[in-house]
């Protein structure tokens, strides 16, 4: 029998630190395990130490996870929590996205100052955010509005709002929800208008591959339905070859034992996009992710991702 705790790993954001404590509070519900067997290890990531520039110049996704995957591989840790919208498609060799935690809601939350609404902004807004997919959908939108690069914490961003940097700023309402800060929201985006970015509102755990103590601990925790619907999303992103400079969206949703998935791309400006919508059964949802990005690819041509990168 196991006595040593297991060691779960995270980054150190409030954010990410009550997703950690989610998930090992599902892990001894599940197995009726005491606290004392699961150690929280907080680790420091690039993508946490620099906050003055967009992911996108610095160099992507891989910044927030690079530690935690190292340890991962060397056996330091057992498994780590991540954001799975954080997550680079592409993982190291050896490691995999082995379970997923129930999602919380997808979208887009508004948390305006100067109007409660995207639509209702004074002429010449300006919004904070430094999401590209983001950005461009606020454009798509609202052209008139000034998108200016906002990154860092959930509260350096209300703060930032607050001081009147900025008339409103798009955040996931999956992450206030569970920073129990739902009171800033002014109105919610509909998926279907304003496609959030895959993955979003899902806590993955990565693990290595193969390694059965863990996995057998992580069986019962596992979501299908989100482990379905984001592998789907993964995979379209993967298929569009998700460089942080395209803006991408796109969900899927799961009915019975079929997957319903709608993507887009659309340039920075707003002004062109190609969307598409496919349907299929659960099984196939990672191969339906595919084909939709495939699709899509091939409708837009690879002048469309030349033209602004
Ligand atoms: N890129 C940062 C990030 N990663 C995950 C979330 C929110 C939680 C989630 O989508 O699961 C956020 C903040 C945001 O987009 O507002």
């Amino acid at each position: 029998m196991q006595t040593k705790p297991f060691r779960i790993g995270t980054r150190g954001s409030p954010l990410a630190l009550a997703q950690a404590h989610e998930a090992r509070d599902r892990l001894m519900a599940a197995h009726g395990l005491p606290e004392e067997m699961f150690e929280i290890v907080v680790l420091s990531t690039k993508g946490d130490r620099i906050t003055d520039r967009s992911l996108a110049e610095i160099g992507g996704k891989g910044l927030f996870t690079e530690e935690l995957e190292q340890q991962l591989a060397s056996g330091d840790l057992d498994i780590a929590v991540h954001s799975a919208k954080d997550m680079p498609t592409r993982l190291p060799e050896g490691l995999c996205l082995s379970a997923y935690l129930p999602r919380e809601d997808i979208r887009d939350a508004v948390i305006g100052r100067t109007a409660p609404k995207l639509i209702d902004l004074p002429h010449g807004a300006t919004v904070g955010s430094s999401s590209l997919r983001r950005q461009a959908l606020i454009r798509r939108m609202r052209p008139d509005i000034k998108v200016i690069t906002f990154r860092g914490l959930v509260d350096t961003r209300l703060r930032k709002l607050q001081e009147g940097q900025v008339d409103a700023t798009l955040l996931a309402l999956a992450g206030l929800k569970r920073l129990g800060k739902v009171d800033v929201i002014t109105d919610i985006l509909a998926a279907e208008t304003f496609p959030p970015a895959p993955a979003q509102g899902a806590i993955c755990i990565e693990s290595r591959i193969g390694d059965a103590r863990i996995d057998a601990l992580l069986a019962p925790i596992n979501d299908t339905a989100t482990f379905d619907t984001v592998s789907c999303e993964r995979a379209f992103l993967a298929a569009l070859d998700g460089s942080c400079r395209t803006p991408i969206g796109g969900y899927a949703i799961c009915e019975g034992d079929q997957v319903r998935f709608s993507g887009l791309i659309i340039t920075p400006d707003g002004r062109n996009q190609h969307a598409v919508s496919i349907d299929g059964h659960r099984r196939d949802a990672a191969a339906l992710g595919t084909r939709a990005g495939q699709e899509i690819r091939a409708r837009a041509g690879s002048s469309f991702f030349d033209d602004w990168s």
